[in-house]
């Protein structure tokens, strides 16, 4: 299923549509995983009510791998958004290939190009999810045929040194198209954080919070179920 028809089915239903992290490793805090498996957690979040699933591929900074991706996006129904810092058409084709739902465009990576990756990616049956973090970067992602545009509420560059502000999903709603599925990423740890996030977004992402949850199908499921 296409990333957006899962967001939009979860709306529907009334559930709060959270695109859930199997977040390996974070710059902040390093090992996430803990000695768990992916795919184990992968379950958790299909049983939780996850709307669709991230994965990190970077190896550099994140430590995920590209074989995972794949085994995660065959072992479920469920779209799977790969997220990386993509520069080249060819990973747009192996994702597609993986059977991957969507995959992340970094409209301050991909500039004036970003409008022709996310239509290599779109021709490839991908949803896109055009990330931006200002003014700037919204006027780059207008100007695409994008199906989703993502506030990452952290400052990328900073590598997550930064905890991120939902509010900045706040300032920036006004420019975002209404057309367009519009996603809130990083620094969502309580209700009250996916409170804001999901007043002006249609979805949020959320993956440390989770990672680091005692109980983490209980925990995940608080908040696709919270009545905000
Ligand atoms: O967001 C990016 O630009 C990005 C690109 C490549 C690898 C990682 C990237 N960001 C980190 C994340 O994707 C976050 O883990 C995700 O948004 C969840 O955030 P959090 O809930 O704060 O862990």
């Amino acid at each position: 299923m296409r990333m957006t028809n899962s967001i939009i089915k979860t709306k529907n239903k009334n559930l709060n549509p959270i695109i859930a992290e199997i977040k390996v490793h974070s710059p902040k805090y390093g090992d996430m995983l803990k000695g768990r498996d992916e795919l184990n957690i992968l379950k958790i979040y299909e049983n939780a009510g996850a709307a669709g699933i991230s994965y990190i591929t970077d190896k550099k900074y994140f430590n995920g791998n590209f074989d995972m991706f794949k085994k995660i996006c065959t072992s479920s129904e469920l779209p799977v958004l790969r997220k990386d810092f993509i520069t080249s058409k060819d990973e747009i084709e192996k994702t597609a290939e993986a059977e991957g739902g969507a995959i992340l465009i970094i409209a301050r990576l991909l500039k004036d190009k970003t409008a022709e990756f996310v239509d290599y990616a779109l021709e490839h049956g991908l949803d896109t999810l055009v990330e931006v973090h200002n003014k700037e970067e919204i006027d780059i992602a207008k100007d695409t045929n994008t199906t989703m545009i993502g506030v990452n509420n952290r400052d990328i560059s900073k590598l997550e040194l930064d905890d991120g502000t939902v509010s900045l999903t706040e300032q920036l709603s006004d420019l975002i198209p209404k057309n367009v599925i519009f996603v809130s990423e990083s620094g969502i740890g309580s209700i009250d954080d996916l409170r804001l996030a999901l007043r002006y977004a249609d979805a949020a992402l959320i993956g440390t919070s989770f990672m680091k949850a005692k109980n983490m199908e209980e925990f995940v499921k608080s908040f696709v179920e919270a009545k905000l």
